[in-house]
């Protein structure tokens, strides 16, 4: 969708920004450029919409040599989102958010009506946002307007210029996932510019890494993490790349082990004697619908009377994430819950339980596929929450 072929740019005062750039961003497929500051990532993405021209080689959008679109009918199909969202300061939320389509001829009322849905969409209520200015807005959410101006004309194709980048970490990482789970919906074709490898490996379906004007390394975070091409892309991923093969590994069904189930209607006394039998401490407790209801002690159980009913003994379960996260996210849970363990849940339904032990199985699984080039599952970005 986006090809580079070539590409090399020395600017008129002989500064050489990139050389011999050859890669190719697939449909719907997002890409992070990475790498230190003026290495030429920007001047990439600023040749693809023609805010700059090449000085060799040539870069095709859809098949289309972009040098000889022409600008304005180039931009009306390429979002562009820049650093602290670029919005225009006088203009309401809801204009800057109209800004694209009102350029791109549409009527003031139908340009509105896609902005107000633009900013819902990217978690900003339009009748409490839509009249603001931007200095009224944290960061976080100027960035938000910044990329639903970006997409309000529906283009095929995005850059991103550090799109995450004026924000504190936490903040970052909401709009990381955001920005992923839409992506998931809408399936642009995106360039994004970091200079955060974490982020980089986080959201990037294919990293370039960026040496000196030059791409070190093109391939999927896994591949960049677990087999650098040079020297180079080792020390830039850094000496904790084992730790950012939490980001990238999913957790997968196998990965789980079987705890005890009981169900909501059973009675405790039935249900305790089971767990006497196995030596289990505790049971996930489920709905009829195989659906999770939470968990049950045994202590409690033996606690209570032998006819009362499981459901009504049941504690909520704080730590679980969905089949398909990356095993940082469980990680994370079993810190942030103090857990032993963390449900996984397949949709709403009880897959299993990951215990540290097969955490750190996981983990191993993952370097020793990428020794041997296997393709893992892939991490499932839209199961990532919030919370
Ligand atoms: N208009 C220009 N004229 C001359 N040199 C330029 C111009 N724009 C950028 N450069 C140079 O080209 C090189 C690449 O710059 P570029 O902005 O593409 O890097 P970058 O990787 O995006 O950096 P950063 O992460 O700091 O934004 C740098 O050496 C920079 O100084």
């Amino acid at each position: 969708m986006i090809r580079f072929e070539q590409v090399g740019k020395v600017y008129p005062d002989g500064t050489t920004a990139v050389d011999g750039l050859s890669f190719e961003v697939r449909e719907g497929e997002l890409v992070t450029l990475v790498g230190p500051s003026g290495c030429g990532k920007t001047t990439t993405m600023m040749m693809v919409n023609r805010l700059t021209d090449p000085t060799s080689g040539r870069i095709l959008v859809g098949g289309e040599d972009v040098a000889r679109t022409d600008p304005v009918r180039l931009r009306r199909g390429i979002g562009y989102v820049i650093q602290q969202g670029g919005l225009f300061p006088h203009r309401t939320v809801l204009d800057n958010a109209a800004a694209v389509p009102l350029l791109a001829g549409w009527s003031r009322r139908r340009a509105r009506a896609r902005a107000a849905e633009l900013l819902e969409l990217v978690g900003l209520d339009p009748d409490t946002y839509g009249p603001r200015y931007p200095g009224q807005l944290s960061g976080g959410q100027r960035q938000r307007v910044g990329v639903a101006r970006a997409l309000a004309a529906d283009p095929p194709v995005l850059l991103m210029d550090e799109p995450f980048g004026a924000v504190d970490p936490v903040v970052r990482e909401r709009l990381q996932s955001e920005f992923l789970a839409l992506q998931a919906a809408v399936r642009k074709t995106v360039l994004l510019v970091t200079h955060d490898i974490e982020e980089a490996v986080r959201i990037g379906d294919r990293i370039a890494v960026y040496g000196q004007g030059r791409v070190a390394q093109f391939d999927t975070p896994a591949a960049v993490l677990g087999t650098p091409a040079s020297d180079y892309v080792a020390e830039f991923v850094g000496a904790d790349r084992g730790l950012k093969r939490l980001s990238v590994t999913a957790v997968e069904a196998t990965d789980l082990e079987q705890p005890p189930v009981a169900r909501v209607d059973e009675p405790a006394g039935a249900v305790a004697a089971r767990l006497r039998g196995s030596g289990a401490r505790w049971a996930v407790v489920l709905g009829a619908d195989g659906a999770l209801h939470g968990w049950v002690a045994a202590r409690e159980l033996d606690a209570a009377g032998s006819a009362a009913l499981v459901g009504g003994l049941a504690r909520r379960m704080e730590a679980w994430v969905a089949l398909g996260a990356p095993l940082k996210r469980a990680f994370g849970e079993m810190l942030q819950h103090d857990a032993g363990w963390v449900a996984v849940l397949e949709g709403d339904r009880f897959a299993g339980v990951l215990t540290p032990a097969r955490l750190h199985e996981a983990l191993r699984r993952s370097v020793d596929a990428d020794a041997r080039g296997v393709p893992r599952g892939e991490v499932d970005f839209s199961s990532v929450s919030d919370a």
